[in-house]
């Protein structure tokens, strides 16, 4: 049976395909079989992973129901993966019957004893999108840069989160808050790691003890479509993520 992940935040380029990325990749080569989701209209992980985009089955199509769930995963050197749409965008107004927040737990019923972890990418909003990824997940994992604007943000997502609970999914938690794009040598930072922890410690939440450096790295593992980890695997951003994939198995454990 899978344990179900959302990498999620509500604001946009906090890492959080990255992170599902090289997630995915720490947890693979770990031995788990991994499934992701692209859960966001933009659709930036099926090219990160440099998997057919264009003319192949995607998300969209799963929820729609004019696909079965096994025939739209793609095979690729990071994980398998299920490609995004940019119809997804119109879902909001497309989908309004009863249980629509039920959509994307009940396609992933039929692949759930085919993996060990299937990794959720979000986007960059608290619409129904992001309100199918928790409510078919386990435990929601955060991305968060390392800037003040970017801790305001929490809270409303922990809103969001306790929504879901309350509605849909009783189960859910969050795993933690993960600081992206750090720099540890400026007290910036420091102070940033200071607030964050207590925005955590006040929500109840975890402050996961890996954070992710900032390099431009992870920017040309995503223009060569390959995964941080294969890419460049003694950069800093590659260890942290191995760090922060061990920390997290930790965690589950
Ligand atoms: N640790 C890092 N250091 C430097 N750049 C990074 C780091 N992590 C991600 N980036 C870069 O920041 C940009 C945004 O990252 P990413 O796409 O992972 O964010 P996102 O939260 O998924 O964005 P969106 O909300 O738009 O989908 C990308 O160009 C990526 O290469």
């Amino acid at each position: 049976m899978s344990s179900v992940i959302s990498i999620s935040n509500q604001k946009g380029g906090v890492g959080k395909t990255t992170t599902t990325c090289s997630l995915a990749a720490g947890l693979k080569k770990r031995g788990f079989r991994v499934l992701m989701i692209d859960l966001d209209p933009q659709g930036n992980l099926g090219f990160s992973v440099g998997v057919d985009t264009d003319i192949c089955a995607t998300i969209y199509d799963v929820l729609k129901g004019d696909v079965k769930t096994q025939f739209a995963i793609q095979k690729s050197d990071t994980a398998d993966l299920i490609v995004s749409s940019i119809l997804l965008s119109g879902i909001e107004l497309e989908f309004t019957n009863t249980g629509r927040e039920y959509l994307l737990k009940e396609a992933l019923k039929p692949v759930m004893d085919l993996y060990d972890y299937i990794l959720i990418d979000t986007p960059p909003a608290l619409g129904i999108l992001t309100i199918n990824a928790f409510t078919a997940s386990d435990t929601i994992i955060v991305p968060v840069l390392s800037d003040i604007f970017s801790l305001q943000g929490i809270g409303k997502l922990y809103e969001t989160v306790e929504r879901v609970k309350k509605y849909c999914n009783p189960n859910l938690d969050i795993a933690g808050i993960l600081l992206t794009k750090f720099n540890p040598r400026t007290h910036l930072c420091k102070e940033i790691r200071g607030t964050a922890a207590m925005i955590a410690e006040d929500l109840n939440i975890r402050l996961f003890d890996t954070y992710i450096r900032s390099s431009v790295a992870a920017s040309e593992a995503q223009s060569v479509q390959q995964n941080i980890l294969d890419y460049s695997p003694r950069n800093n951003i590659a260890k942290d993520y191995q760090s922060f994939t061990d920390e997290f198995l930790k965690k589950e454990a």
